[in-house]
């Protein structure tokens, strides 16, 4: 197996409801990403993507199946494994509250990333983050600002860099555009772009938009009541278009 691919095999996550009994939010899913491959993840509310999502980032355990990361089946780590691994993978959600400390600035939210999670030093820091903000065209204005005062198209890019700044072999992403307006999602989307562009990390974009997908990723799986309903290459259906239009 390459270093960086994901591999998933006949993954299931039942939810036990003490009122309406057992339900099935994921239903045998296989999957395989390749290395530096970047794959869009659609679907219709409740059909699943975002528990794929936390599965993959080990915020759940499947209740059964494996999920390979380099080869390793994370469903198996402990805590501390995680730990060690973190810098691996990272995740963006919609709700940066989690990940953001907004009475701290913008610099400091990212430093504090690389200070957990790299060995880099104070000033190979500190250029870090400047050539980051010059490759995602973001303002260094926008630095010494806390968190709190940033919008909310502001505070998504943010997390993005914080997550792109420790170099991740793995980046997945639930709906990190929605309930922006157009100019911030094109904002948020440049820069996913630009990083999936320049970087090889695997990348997974959960989205609900399939202008989105096409932007970002070169393959797209389609979920529908937990289970992949369709699957292909986002390539072709471009190419596709263009030969109807
Ligand atoms: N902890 C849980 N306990 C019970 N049911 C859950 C739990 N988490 C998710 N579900 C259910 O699993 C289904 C899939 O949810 P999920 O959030 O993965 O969908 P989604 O495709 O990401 O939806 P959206 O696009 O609205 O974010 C939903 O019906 C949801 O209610």
């Amino acid at each position: 197996m390459e270093m960086g691919e994901i591999v998933i095999q006949n993954v299931n996550q039942v939810y036990h409801n003490a009122n309406q009994g057992d339900f099935n939010a994921l239903s045998d899913i296989n999957l395989h990403l390749c290395k530096g491959e970047s794959l869009a993840i659609e679907g219709e509310s409740g059909s699943g993507k975002s528990t794929l999502a936390r599965l993959l980032i080990g915020i759940e355990k499947p209740t059964s199946g494996k999920i390979l990361l380099d080869g390793e089946d994370i469903t198996c780590w402990n805590y501390r494994t995680w730990k060690q691994h973190r810098k691996k993978i990272q995740a963006v959600f919609q709700d940066s509250s989690g990940t953001l400390n907004p009475a701290r600035s913008a610099y400091a939210n990212v430093e504090e990333a690389l200070v957990n999670l790299t060995d880099k030093k104070r000033a190979e820091r500190k250029k870090h983050i400047l050539d980051l903000m010059d490759a995602v065209h973001m303002d260094y204005g926008l630095l010494e600002t806390p968190v709190r005062q940033l919008s909310g198209g502001e505070q998504r890019r943010l997390s993005l860099l914080r997550a792109i700044a420790v170099e991740p072999d793995y980046l997945i992403m639930d709906e990190v555009t929605s309930g922006l307006d157009l100019i911030s999602a094109d904002a948020v989307l440049t820069l996913v772009e630009n990083f999936v562009k320049l970087s090889d990390s695997s990348c997974i974009f959960i989205t609900h938009s399939r202008k989105d997908a096409m932007r970002i990723a070169n393959r797209i799986i389609i979920m529908q009541e937990g289970r992949i309903a369709e699957q292909g290459y986002l390539i072709d259906q471009l190419s596709n278009q263009k030969g109807q239009g």
